[in-house]
């Protein structure tokens, strides 16, 4: 844990890598893939709590097609800036998913453990479909075999970055940008 002084002067220090207005128009770029793809197929959208939470609200406004909406909360760093190789299940979709056309939306897909596991788990509920939409793919060679994202908004490098869902030990969800940690 930080206090809230720390967390502010990480901002103050951070580098901004995209401003809200490019998350924007990369947010209509990937709204139009997803659309193209799934228009037909009365998707269930699955945000991925707790990140995936802001990229899912602004992107399901650009999706102007029939779907249903639930979420689950699967964690592995918890406030941390990495990993347990253990993922923790804190809730997990009410809706069925068997015969579904499912897309998990969530806010960055770095080592990969997290959505892997997710997707295994959906497939294991007879999901007729996974995609897996993020803002983020970070670039590096640490990602797990098994796991791959069919829609992203942004590459970035292999930083440490909060804002737009994405936090740093728990604040700056709300950051209206992306950034990344100075040093890290
Ligand atoms: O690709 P990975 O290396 O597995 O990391 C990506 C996952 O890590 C973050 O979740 P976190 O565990 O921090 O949970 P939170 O969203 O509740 O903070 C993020 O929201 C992704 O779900
Ligand atoms: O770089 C990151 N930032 C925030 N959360 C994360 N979860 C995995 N990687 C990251």
């Amino acid at each position: 844990m930080i206090t809230s002084e720390e967390a502010a002067r990480v901002l103050a220090e951070a580098d901004l890598l995209h401003s809200a207005e490019e998350v924007s128009a990369m947010l209509d770029t990937m709204a139009a893939e997803i659309t193209a793809k799934l228009a037909d197929k009365s998707p269930l959208v699955l945000c991925v709590m707790t990140g995936g939470v802001i990229v899912t609200g602004h992107l399901l406004t650009r999706l102007g097609f029939p779907l249903e909406q639930d979420y689950l909360h699967a964690t592995r760093y918890r406030g941390a800036t990495s990993g347990s190789k253990t993922i923790t299940w804190l809730h997990k979709p009410e809706t069925a998913l068997a015969g579904r056309h499912i897309l998990l939306v969530d806010d960055i897909l770095d080592e990969g453990y997290t959505l892997r596991e997710i997707c295994h788990w959906c497939r294991d509920q007879g999901a007729a479909s996974v995609n897996v939409a993020v803002l983020a793919d970070k670039q590096h060679e640490r990602r797990v075999e098994g796991i791959h994202r069919d829609f992203s908004a942004i590459e970035l490098a292999d930083r440490y970055v909060f804002g737009f869902g994405m936090d740093y030990k728990e604040y700056w969800r709300n950051a209206n940008g992306i950034y990344a940690v100075k040093g890290l």
